[in-house]
């Protein structure tokens, strides 16, 4: 028998999800499933999907969350599950919107916390909570705990890792390389390699504040932005430069846009843009066996 389910489509600067609401707890989704959805050619498409559903009906829910809190259920494109989200939260945010669950503001659960959402002029900003260097070492207080290959740079580049829920690692590209023609289609290498994985993002500064960026997620390839790596980015930067307290906004330009980054001592909040561009129905592949 078929099973068809309803979905939307939305993104945050062109980082693309296919939502899948299931707030009664319906829907466990295999990732096989989400691998067919999230599939350019022979499904929908999009850089991750997110299941929006209620805390209640998450296995691996952090502890103490209200049963009844609306929750981000997030998945890479490839099916592995992720904490979190930076851009994903804003279309959830826009969804509930849409669906008159949401006003100015809203609590949003996921596996690395509750986020708050607030509406603002072009979207919403979202504070993604306390930030840290991942390896609390000395290397890190200098800048740089590992070294990342990128393919169109001959050396290895210095890195820092940043944890924003999840996983990053921040090199800021020398002047002389050409930030848009590096080779990102292969997960670059990074060394050490973190336990559970890592997004790149590999930086390029524009001014006092302003920065470019491009990534290459975790679990999905290169995407046309990443909202939690926008502010690893950002920080980083900030951290490189000796975290000036006159310089706590951030414009971050992605391929697929530009979002703003505000550092609040051990905080760090995300804004943009964020639209629901389609709804419907899709039927799912039977299951195999
Ligand atoms: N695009 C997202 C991050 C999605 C999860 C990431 N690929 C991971 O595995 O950690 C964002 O906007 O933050």
């Amino acid at each position: 028998m078929t099973t068809t389910i309803p979905f939307a489509k939305g993104h945050g600067t062109h980082n693309d999800f296919v939502l899948v609401p299931d707030p009664d707890g319906r829907l466990p989704l295999e990732a096989g499933t989400v691998a067919f959805l999230c599939d350019r050619r022979g499904g929908i498409g999009g850089d991750g999907l997110i299941r929006i559903t209620r805390a209640a009906h998450v296995d691996d829910a952090p502890e103490g969350l209200d049963p009844q809190a609306w929750f981000m259920d997030y998945r890479n494109a490839d099916g592995s599950v992720a904490e979190m989200c930076g851009n994903g939260t804003r279309v959830v945010a826009q969804w509930l919107t849409e669906a008159g669950e949401m006003r100015d503001s809203v609590d949003l659960a996921t596996r690395a916390g509750v986020k708050r959402i607030v509406k603002t002029d072009n979207g919403f900003a979202v504070d993604l909570g306390p930030w840290g260097l991942s390896r609390a070492d000395e290397a890190q207080q200098r800048g740089m705990d590992s070294v990342v290959q990128v393919v169109g740079a001959p050396d290895p580049l210095p890195s820092l890792s940043l944890d924003l829920g999840n996983p990053h690692t921040v090199v800021a590209l020398p002047p002389e390389f050409d930030l848009q023609a590096l080779d990102l289609t292969a997960a670059p290498h990074v060394d050490p390699h973190p336990p559970h994985g890592t997004n790149v993002e590999i930086v390029r500064a524009i001014g006092t504040g302003h920065i470019a960026m491009r990534v290459h997620e975790r679990g999905v390839g290169e995407t046309q932005s990443c909202g939690t790596g926008a502010a690893a980015a950002a920080l980083a930067t900030w951290w490189w430069a000796g975290q000036p307290q006159d310089q706590l906004d951030w414009r971050v330009d992605v391929p697929g846009g530009t979002v703003g980054v505000h550092i609040a001592r051990d905080r760090v909040t995300l804004s943009g843009p964020a639209v629901i561009v389609a709804r419907g129905e899709v039927s799912l592949p039977a299951p195999r066996g």
